[in-house]
């Protein structure tokens, strides 16, 4: 009886990680941060010992590292605190963090918006600046583009679902911001992605590529869409292509995913897939796409040339989508296999 009365002890990382030892560091992480999605009072311990990335009305705190590229800024608990405090700001505002993720080094990490305070004096406090992550996320590692990414669009879907839809009310959040529950009713509310495919068609010796005219000048990519309700990833893939360009697609065949955070979080799901060369002619949807063409291995290993966006594009020039781009993936992906199978002719 007196044990089930003593207060619950919280495991730091440490402790929690020597506890399932006979697991890999991975398992240890995951299984970490899921226990701090379930427990507030360990994650609050988490948070006073982790690492926190700041951001103002969903604009990334990052630091200028070599000419042209960018680094994100993970600040201690106390050092947000003091910021906050040479700010103005009481300190309360550091319990509104959220959960991204943990460290290889074990350290369990957090995002806060902090778009209360003036953004100048926060950036100069922490000797960063903030960036809008659209000209910020190619400028990224990879590894940290995606966790920059991941925070703003779970700030943004805290931000937008403070109140719940069915009943109006106001949603609370748990610790480490992976649900809101209506106060009313308690539905529970969680983090969502739209799922868009994409797909690099390819009639055997050339593959598709589009764009729309909101893209920058050059720019072409793989075709995409969101997925429909109900429908499977093959189905959205064969209606997205028969909708913009007009063709029937074969053998789809998966490739990867990825989070993409533009212009709201959608969860691209990436394939391959083939139409027959006979039935290559494209009839392109100028409502949607305002252009679509075939292009060659050698007009792509052209194209890829071009670092994105080019500073002077002449109006013959293409460019592809860079590499943090799923997109870019799955062009490089077609590219590799053309050049094993001319290899094996
Ligand atoms: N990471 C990568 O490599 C790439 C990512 N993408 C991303 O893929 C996404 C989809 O591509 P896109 O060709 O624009 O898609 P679609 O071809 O589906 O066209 C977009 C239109 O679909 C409608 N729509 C349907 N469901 C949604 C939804 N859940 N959210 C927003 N719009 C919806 C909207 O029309 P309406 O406004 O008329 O309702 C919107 O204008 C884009 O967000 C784009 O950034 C695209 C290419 C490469
Ligand atoms: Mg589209």
């Amino acid at each position: 009886m007196l044990a089930l009365l003593r207060p619950l002890r919280i495991l730091p990382f440490a402790e929690h990680y020597s506890l399932t030892r006979f697991c890999s560091a991975f398992v240890s992480r995951m299984r970490y941060l899921n226990m701090l999605k379930e427990n507030d009072a360990a994650c609050v311990s988490a948070l006073q010992n982790g690492h926190i990335f700041l951001f103002h009305h969903l604009i990334p705190l990052l630091q200028r590292s070599d000419p042209g590229t960018f680094r994100s800024v993970a600040l201690s608990y106390s050092e947000v605190q003091s910021v906050l405090h040479r700010s103005g700001s009481d300190g309360s505002l550091l319990k509104e963090s959220i959960l991204i993720g943990c460290s290889e080094q074990n350290q369990a990490q957090f995002c806060l918006d902090v778009g209360e305070l003036d953004p100048a004096a926060v950036a100069k406090e922490c000797k960063g600046t903030f960036i809008d992550l659209r000209k910020a996320f190619f400028l990224l590692a990879g590894a940290e583009a995606h966790l920059v990414a991941k925070a703003q669009a779970l700030l943004r879907w805290h931000q937008i679902n403070r109140f719940s839809g069915a009943t109006g009310q106001l949603t609370h959040r748990n610790q480490a911001g992976s649900q809101r529950v209506c106060s009313s009713s308690s539905i529970v509310y969680y983090p969502k992605m739209s799922p868009v495919v994409i797909v690099l068609v390819s009639d055997g010796k050339r593959c598709l590529l589009g764009r729309q005219s909101s893209f920058p000048i050059g720019l072409y990519s793989a075709l995409a869409g969101f997925c429909d309700m109900g429908e499977t990833l093959e189905e959205a893939v064969s209606r997205e292509v028969a909708e913009e360009v007009g063709l029937e697609v074969q053998n789809i065949i998966y490739s990867s995913s990825q989070h993409w955070p533009f212009p709201h979080s959608s969860f691209m799901l990436a394939c391959h897939a083939t139409v027959s060369s006979a039935h290559s002619q494209l009839n392109v949807d100028h409502l949607e796409l305002e252009d679509a063409r075939w292009f060659t291995e050698e007009e792509i290993t052209c194209a890829l040339q071009i670092k994105a966006p080019p500073k002077r594009v002449q109006p013959t020039t293409v460019w592809l989508p860079p590499k943090h781009a799923v997109a870019h993936r799955l062009i490089m992906e077609w590219r590799d296999s053309q050049q094993r199978s001319k290899g094996t002719e």
